[in-house]
């Protein structure tokens, strides 16, 4: 791939690297510099906006361009305007900068999540607009505050919202993968994020003496409980090629707390996990059994949860779901492959599917590496441009789909 010189930079893509310059990188996004950025976009488009302040500082701006046809629900094109923190001394280029190689490669914190997409919503109804189309049902695009650090002051406040009703969503798109092959990954369901605390308490004392009862014991007994049951879901993952990552449950010791000096038994002591729990597990029989391994190390042995998402839900990839038919008819038009996943991760789209709206996770880029969080991400030009011409196709399909029975 090839890459043009500045002066023939096509707009989108010069846009695209203004945007990666925003230094909405958590902890402390600029979140006001994105939404003044977003406004704008708004009044270059000629499309509506408006701004809801779903918690203090934490706005979600939505852009509108009306359908023809009122009484149908619309189409939301959501994307998080956050990106997660950088270990700049890895980088080969300053992380927002937005560095283009010669090859044409753009180097920057969320080139690949998701300020791509968020982009290529926009120059795709930017195209459509300008070439004088009109769909039926209106296209919505939401850009929100707060995924990487779980959706808490973003979209799940958002969801609840009058606001959010009032946009009427029928179907979302929301962010996916890239794939490094020919194909393009597309998830229908996530995994449920269960971030899940084990404290154990016990006896403490002198380190030069055999303690018994101690929590160091028993908080092992449940580590090792856990970690077996990761080996085991590993194996499985392992031994069936049918299976892709998303669809087995994962776990990982993440945290180990406790302990004040080498010579003092502590009485307490901690370990966190973050599993992510597949979304055709009993939920019911899973947290039994984390109760129960808790419960077989001995007294004093508890969990908390600091996340624990209780709502899966899957988008049927099937014709009888018509947001599904329109999609996949126009990869197929398009000669595009599609892999249809489990979203290992956790992303906005479960409080989407979760108040009824079926979604799904798309970012169109393949033959990218995925460097999503990673050191160095980057996306070609060539690949972010494609992207804008997938999207200009599946618009006009999402947008046109017939009235469904709930809508006549
Ligand atoms: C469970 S809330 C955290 C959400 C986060 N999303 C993207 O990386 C994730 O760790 O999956
Ligand atoms: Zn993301
Ligand atoms: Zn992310």
């Amino acid at each position: 791939m090839t890459s043009k010189g500045p002066e023939e930079e096509h707009p989108s893509v010069t846009l695209f690297r203004q945007y990666l310059r925003i230094r909405t990188v958590q902890p402390k996004p600029d979140y006001g510099a994105a939404v003044a950025f977003f406004e704008e976009r708004a009044r270059q488009l000629g499309l509506g906006c408006q701004k809801v302040e779903v918690a203090p500082g934490y706005v979600v701006t939505v852009l509108t361009w009306p359908g023809t046809n009122p009484a149908l629900s619309s189409i939301l094109l959501n994307s998080h305007t956050d990106v997660v923190p950088v270990f700049k001394e890895h980088w080969s280029h300053d992380p927002f900068e937005a560095f283009k190689d010669s090859e044409g490669y753009i180097y920057a914190r969320g080139a690949q999540d998701m300020k791509c997409v968020s982009i290529q919503y926009l120059e795709a109804v930017r195209r459509l607009k300008v070439e004088g189309h009109r769909f039926p049902r209106t296209i919505h695009m939401t850009f929100v505050p707060d995924e990487e650090v779980g959706g808490h002051q973003g979209m799940e406040l958002f969801v609840q919202r009058p606001e959010f009703h009032a946009l009427r969503a029928g179907f979302a798109l929301d962010e996916g993968i890239a794939n490094p092959t020919d194909a393009f990954t597309v998830f229908y369901s996530e995994r449920s994020p269960w971030w899940v605390r084990v404290t154990s308490t016990g006896r403490p004392g002198h380190g030069s003496l055999f303690i018994e009862d101690t929590a160091a014991e028993k908080l092992h007994k449940v580590v090792s409980s856990i970690l077996a049951f990761r080996e085991k879901e590993w194996q499985r993952l392992q031994s069936n090629p049918h299976l892709k990552e998303g669809a087995v449950t994962s776990v990982n010791l993440t945290k180990l707390e406790g302990g004040v000096a080498y010579n003092v038994v502590p009485a307490t002591m901690s370990a966190s996990f973050d599993f992510r729990v597949a979304p055709d597990v009993d939920f019911k029989a899973f947290e039994e059994q984390l109760q129960s391994w808790c419960q077989a190390a001995g007294e004093g042995v508890t969990l908390e949860f600091a996340q624990k998402w209780m709502h899966p839900q899957v988008t049927p990839t099937d014709d009888s779901n018509p947001w599904w038919a329109a999609f996949s008819r126009v990869c197929k038009d398009m000669n595009l492959s599609l892999e249809p996943e489990i979203m290992p991760a956790a992303t906005d789209s479960r409080f989407i599917r979760a108040v009824g709206v079926p979604a799904l996770g798309f970012s169109p880029l393949n033959r990218t590496p995925v460097l999503l969080h990673d050191h160095d991400e980057r996306l070609h030009e060539a690949v972010f441009l494609r992207g804008v011409d997938i999207y200009t196709r599946l618009l006009p399909a999402l947008a046109s789909v017939p009235a469904l029975p709930s809508e006549s």
